[in-house]
């Protein structure tokens, strides 16, 4: 018999989450039915749309939802073998049984020098949503000048390196040093750190007087009403996230974002990555081979612990991670 450890959200996020707004529960999981296999988790994501969504999707003393890799233990269907990895959106817990239907294999091809966390950045979702708010939501072209915000992060890191490749010139901003000393090292042509520049309007003057073509938007509120001011004619904006606005007790007021919109001709567009599912292999090999190739490099925040669900997901809100925020279990 296996008893799966599991994190449940006890109270809603009222402002910025707390340790005491989770519960750590154990569950008793019953034997195998034919046709079902069990899995033990292995490595778990921690993302931030669980912050907004927590709020929509879970009740309180619901399980908290989240996305791992797991490793099938004992199985039942030959889909799934023991030894396999799969990638399974089954919420903060250590083990539980599936009959296969929400589970996916990584990719037959995934090399065995790979650590099989990337499933859940680079060559995952963030990685997905990177490449196809790029080329599918700002369009992005050779020569053209893209912004993104949040740029040492899961989703962003991979922007900034995809855009290069795309021959684009490349400006991010993230909140250290330590971060921005990362995006030059990792190809950006210019980064800045938000938090320490005098005026966010001179920092992104200065980065490329010539304004912005694009702007891949994971942060939203201030920062993105000043950028909006300092887009090209024609340029796109893809509204990936609102990283700013998660935490708010009370909503921010703006940004009054028509003026510049009318007089640049802007196009500004909200994204899901899920949009793209059906184009979610493509987006996984094209990753895949840009990671392979050295052309896409990464970074993973690894939390140890189980226990440590709650502290990695407030840390990555804080910002303390580079790269994706994982915990290893
Ligand atoms: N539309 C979609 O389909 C998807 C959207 N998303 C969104 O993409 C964005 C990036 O996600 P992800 O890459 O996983 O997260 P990150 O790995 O980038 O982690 C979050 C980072 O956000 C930064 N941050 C936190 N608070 C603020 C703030 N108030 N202002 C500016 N920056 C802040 C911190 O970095 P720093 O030190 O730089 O402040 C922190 O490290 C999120 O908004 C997320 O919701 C993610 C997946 C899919
Ligand atoms: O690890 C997980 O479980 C995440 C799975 C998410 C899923 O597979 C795909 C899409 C994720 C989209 C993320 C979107 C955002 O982060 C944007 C943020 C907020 C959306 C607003 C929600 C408001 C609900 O009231």
């Amino acid at each position: 018999m296996v008893i799966a450890k599991a994190w449940a959200l006890k109270k809603h996020f009222d402002g910025f989450p707390k340790t005491s707004d989770f519960d750590l529960k154990k569950i008793e999981l019953p034997n195998l039915k034919d046709g079902g296999e069990q899995n033990f988790h292995t490595v778990s994501s921690v993302c931030l749309c669980y912050r907004p969504y927590s709020r929509r999707d879970l009740k309180e003393g619901d399980i908290m939802i989240g996305t791992q890799v797991a490793r099938v233990v004992e199985s039942k269907n030959p889909a799934f073998t023991v030894g396999a990895f799969v990638v399974a959106r089954r919420g903060w817990r250590t083990h539980f049984i599936s009959d296969g239907k929400d589970l996916q294999l990584l990719p037959s091809n995934w090399p065995e020098s790979l650590p099989k966390s990337l499933a859940l950045g680079t060559v995952g979702m963030p990685g997905l949503t990177a490449y196809f708010g790029l080329l599918e939501v700002c369009k992005m072209k050779p020569g053209e000048t893209v912004l993104v915000n949040a740029a040492a992060g899961a989703v962003g890191s991979v922007v900034g390196q995809l855009a290069k490749i795309g021959g684009c010139k490349v400006v991010g901003c993230a909140g250290s040093d330590d971060k921005v000393a990362y995006l030059k090292k990792i190809g950006f042509d210019e980064a800045f750190n938000y938090k320490t520049v005098k005026s966010l309007d001179e920092a992104l003057r200065k980065a490329s007087p010539d304004g912005y073509d694009c702007f891949f938007d994971n942060v939203g509120g201030e920062f993105a009403s000043v950028a909006i001011n300092q887009m090209r004619k024609y340029g796109r904006i893809a509204v990936c996230g609102a990283i700013s606005q998660y935490n708010d007790s009370v909503p921010q007021n703006g940004p009054y974002v028509q003026i510049p919109m009318i007089f640049k001709e802007l196009q500004m567009e909200g994204f899901l990555v899920t949009r793209w599912n059906n184009r979610r292999e493509e987006g996984l090999q094209a990753l895949l081979k840009w990671v392979m190739e050295g052309k896409v490099k990464y970074h993973e925040q690894v939390t140890e612990g189980f226990e440590n669900m709650p502290m990695a997901f407030i840390g990555m809100l804080k910002g303390e991670n580079l790269g994706k925020a994982v915990v290893k279990v």
